[in-house]
């Protein structure tokens, strides 16, 4: 905005029929505004010609600014000092010095840690050292957050409240190369056109995908990170490791490039957690060409605007040795999907499914007949692990959001974060926040060193075991935001916004998945037969 302004300008501009407003030396046009603002019109008159910086901030967070300043802002003050040439960014910076490990690099390059962004917006200095970081995380994370920032948060509530998000948003994911990213393999880039632009393919790993789904989730909406990666990301991975060539080749790079979705259907309305005794039945025809296939699915996100449905089926007997999957495509005849209404995670497309006589092609079972009950579980450790990253991000922005508030908010004479009360609160937030967060960072470390059957066997329990951590404690924080943010967590929208949403989502993170009872009591399960097949007594 190249236009400048004396305060003297800007202070005959004080009347409803030309009304201009100085915020952060910034100078907004709100005559025509005014009768739109929320807040009332008289509100805005009574700072009219005036610097209302105070004002705003006391009533709104950033991303008003970010959503209104093209619409409104006319120029600046001419005593606005003149931005600072931006600092290099983490991506920009010079390779560092070879160090005693590439992975050894400094805080700021990390995944935004509790007490970044804490005070100011812009990123503290705070300086730890991590063996699991080099160069290209740093990169990764600085690429996706200016996408994240300028593109979605800003209207992530709108999105939130129509149940949809923009298929461009869906398009981009994959024309920049984030899908084929987040399947828990190794980057998929013969099938797309773009390759991820800061990391180049044969250097991905589970950090940078742990950093995609991170970033993401920085929005603050489980509704939107299921919306783009919720079906995605767990109904694709069976496809790519365990499809016939035949059937990846033919679909996957529709997949991955974004102009086709993909679903996981597992969960019936009679068959939860308990994915093995499951009873959409799916009977070979009599030539041995097709599957014919009768059931229901509950809950199955993106389901509605899916075009690939990766479904479990009974194809044998009782219990898990009859279960298979079988990927069925929207346009057979006798798929039918209808939206549910959900109490959380409203723009991911919740959705009930029947397949009625619905005639799927051999050549679409994915894995062995029978043996699909082998493939949900290898995809679990991904599917919970995707949770984990969320959960923990949401907790810290329910962090985040309380301080910033804490610090600007005044009851009784004082800021909020003057009271011990709410810095206990705090507190209790932060170290729930950091020790899972540093669990989170060693289980990917082990799953990168391990192959995938090992994994299962050896982190299966763990990833349980977080996967609880990591739910509770996202709704303790989304509870102790709320109690902080007081009514305005309470109405839609605004300030409180953002802990209002993630505090109807927690039940959609402790539920699906594996409940957190289930998945505790796998935990101790699980270390028991990892105890007694490594000849401990016990
Ligand atoms: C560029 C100028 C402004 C814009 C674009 C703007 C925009 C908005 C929006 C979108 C809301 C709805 C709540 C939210 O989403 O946060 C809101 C609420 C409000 N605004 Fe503004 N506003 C501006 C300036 C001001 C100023 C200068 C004041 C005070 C002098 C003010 C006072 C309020 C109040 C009291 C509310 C209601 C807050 C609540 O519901 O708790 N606004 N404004």
């Amino acid at each position: 905005m190249s236009k400048t302004f004396t305060q003297a300008d800007v202070s005959s501009h004080n009347k409803p029929d030309s009304l201009w407003i100085v915020v952060d030396g910034d100078v907004y046009d709100v005559t025509k505004f005014a009768d739109e603002h929320p807040g009332g019109k008289k509100i805005l008159q009574r700072v009219g010609g005036k610097d209302a910086s105070k004002q705003f901030w006391k009533y709104h967070n950033e991303g008003i600014l970010k959503k209104y300043q093209a619409k409104l802002q006319i120029g600046s003050l001419d005593t606005k000092p003149k931005a600072a040439a931006p600092a290099p960014a983490p991506a920009a910076a010079p390779a560092p010095k070879p160090a005693p490990s590439p992975r050894l690099l400094p805080l700021p390059l990390l995944p935004t840690r509790i007490f970044t962004r804490v005070y100011t917006s812009v990123s503290l200095a705070l300086s730890y050292h991590s063996p699991y970081y080099n160069e290209t995380h740093a990169a990764l994370r600085a690429e996706i957050r200016e996408w994240v920032e300028t593109a979605i948060e800003p209207y992530v509530t709108e999105w939130d409240e129509k149940k949809e998000v923009p298929a461009e948003i869906y398009k981009e994911m994959g024309n920049r190369g984030y899908l084929a990213g987040l399947l828990g393999t190794k980057y998929q880039s013969q099938y797309v056109e773009n390759s991820i632009k800061s990391v180049p393919a044969d250097k991905w790993d589970l950090f940078h995908e742990m950093l995609l789904t991170d970033e993401l989730s920085r929005t603050g909406s489980g509704g939107f990170v299921w919306n783009v990666i919720g079906g995605f990301g767990i109904g694709c991975p069976p496809l790519v490791k365990f499809g016939k060539k035949s059937l990846v080749d033919r679909i996957l790079p529709g997949i991955l490039n974004g102009d086709k979705r993909i679903c996981l259907a597992i969960t019936e309305p009679d068959a939860g957690s308990d994915v093995a005794n499951l009873t959409c039945e799916a009977k070979l025809s009599e030539d041995g060409k097709h599957y014919i296939v009768n059931g229901e699915k509950k809950w199955i996100t993106n389901g509605i605007w899916s075009d690939y449905f990766t479904t479990a089926v009974r194809t044998g007997g009782p219990g898990m040795n009859g279960v298979s999957l079988l990927l069925i495509e929207r346009d057979f005849p006798g798929v039918s999907t209808r939206r549910m209404d959900c109490q959380g995670v409203w723009s991911s497309g919740t959705t009930y499914i029947t397949f009625e006589d619905v005639k799927v092609p051999v050549e679409n079972l994915i894995g062995k007949e029978n043996q699909g009950f082998r493939v949900i579980m290898t995809n679990f450790n991904h599917e919970r692990i995707g949770i984990i990253i969320q959960c923990l991000r949401f907790s810290r922005v329910c962090y985040e959001e309380s301080v910033k508030y804490a610090n600007k908010r005044r009851t009784f004479g004082k800021k909020l974060i003057e009271h011990p009360v709410i810095r206990l609160k705090l507190a209790h937030m932060a170290r729930q926040i950091e020790a899972s967060y540093n669990w989170l960072e060693n289980l990917i470390y082990q799953c990168e060193k391990m192959g995938e059957t090992e994994a299962m066997l050896r982190l299966g329990g763990a990833i349980a075991s977080l996967k609880a951590q990591a739910t509770v404690t996202f709704e303790f924080c989304a509870r102790e935001a709320s109690q902080i943010f007081g009514g305005l967590s309470y109405s839609r929208g605004g300030q409180g916004g953002k802990v209002e949403r993630l505090y109807r989502d927690v039940r959609a993170y402790a539920i699906p998945g594996g409940s957190e009872e289930i998945m505790l009591d796998l935990s101790i399960r699980q270390s028991l037969r990892v105890a007694k097949m490594t000849g401990m007594k016990l």
